[in-house]
């Protein structure tokens, strides 16, 4: 039985998915959904055609970690007793990676992790999400480390090394597998230029832009703040420059995003993209302002230099590679950095090299071939 719950876990979860689906004689597979975040959550269930087996359906209006960490936990006892799966695969970092990890321990079935072993070591960054994961870590059985260095955090705690694979990342899986939809499909590509195009009033294709995205928690508030301050004079300085910012549905985003960015006019504030037109988007774009993870893990892959609006990073393979920069969430280091990138072209090529430290696009098949042998 596969769980998840938000708009990343369920992208990551997707090909997994479907590779187990396509081994009817091996697996009979179920998926179950928190909808931890209901409306990003479903836009990707339709992208990949996934409908779920069991829906918690758990999102209220105003709830907190203490409720979604209670209701996941009830909720996944109760599926757990009903289905009685033979192992229990969780993702990354969320609430319900954790809340359902719990689970699987309380009720006695084995958990497998993927995307284990990622660490900043510090509880607060971020938060709540590595306590989620080191959690995680504790109950899991099966340990799909996308990484070496994933692995070596993991042994460092002391997981025995029989019980780590080290996989590669399914993101890759799941952008590749996209990218050959869109590029092997010329109707998609027309129907996807044709979306973006309603949503974007300037040349996307051809002309240069900057694409941002920003949700962390601990960015809420002061750290919004100065990234909007950023972005604005970037927007001043450079305005044959555009900026393309799907924007996060939490209200922490929206408040400071709208009112500190709304009417610029070569700031475009889209609402939030599915997977597909994201990932195309993606393709196209010059540079990527983001603190979200996958996209750290993605945008490498398309040779796409990257700068992350946080201190602290659980993926230090591109950074060292030198395609990803931490800048923080901090205005005068976002302008600083962005404005190398567009006037230098030397540091701008230096960082723009395609490579993938996160995975071959195979991470489904390995973690497969594990659980094959259980
Ligand atoms: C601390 C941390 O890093 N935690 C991560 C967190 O996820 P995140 O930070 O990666 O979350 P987001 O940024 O929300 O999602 C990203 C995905 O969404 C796509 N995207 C983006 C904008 C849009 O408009 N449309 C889209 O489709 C995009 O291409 C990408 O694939 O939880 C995951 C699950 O456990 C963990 O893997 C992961 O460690």
């Amino acid at each position: 039985m596969l769980v998840f719950g938000t708009r990343p876990e369920a992208i990551k979860m997707a090909p997994l998915y479907y590779a187990l689906k396509n081994c009817p004689d091996e697996f009979e597979t179920l998926v179950c959904v928190t909808a931890q975040h209901r409306q990003m959550l479903d836009q990707v269930l339709q992208v990949f055609g996934i409908t779920p087996d069991i829906d918690l359906n758990l999102m209220k209006a105003g709830q907190d970690l203490f409720d979604v960490t209670a209701s996941v936990l009830t909720g996944m006892r109760d599926v757990l007793k009903e289905y009685k799966p033979a192992a229990l695969l969780v993702h990354g970092d969320t609430t319900t990676t954790l809340a359902s990890a719990m689970a699987g321990f309380y009720g006695g079935v084995p958990v497998g992790h993927v995307e284990a072993g990622l660490r900043t070591h510090d509880l607060h960054a971020p938060f709540p999400e590595e306590l989620n994961r080191q959690v995680a870590s504790k109950v899991t059985r099966w340990h799909f480390a996308p990484t070496a260095f994933s692995k070596q955090n993991l042994l460092n705690e002391r997981v025995p090394e029989a019980h780590i694979e080290v996989t590669g990342n399914t993101v890759i899986d799941a952008l590749l597998w996209v990218l050959d939809r869109i590029d092997t499909d010329e109707e998609r590509k027309a129907a996807l230029t044709q979306f973006l195009g309603a949503r974007l009033p300037f040349d996307w294709q051809n002309r240069r832009f900057i694409l941002i995205t920003g949700h962390r928690r601990e960015n809420f508030g002061n750290g919004f703040l100065q990234i909007c301050e950023g972005l604005k004079e970037l927007a001043y300085r450079y305005p044959a420059m555009h900026f393309v910012y799907p924007v996060h549905l939490n209200p922490n985003v929206q408040e400071p995003v709208n009112r500190l960015l709304a009417g610029l006019p070569n700031i475009h504030l889209v609402e939030p993209l599915d997977y597909e037109p994201f990932v195309f988007l993606l393709k196209h774009a010059h540079i990527v302002l983001t603190d979200s993870g996958g996209i750290q893990e993605e945008a490498p892959s398309l040779g796409k230099p990257v700068l992350v609006m946080r201190d602290v990073t659980e993926r230090p393979e591109a950074v060292q590679a030198g395609t990803v920069r931490l800048v923080g969430a901090d205005r005068d280091r976002i302008v600083s950095n962005v404005a190398e990138l567009l006037d230098n072209p030397d540091s701008y090529k230096s960082m723009a090299r395609a490579h993938n430290p996160y995975g071959d696009g195979k991470a489904c098949e390995r973690i497969i071939n594990v659980l094959r042998n259980i």
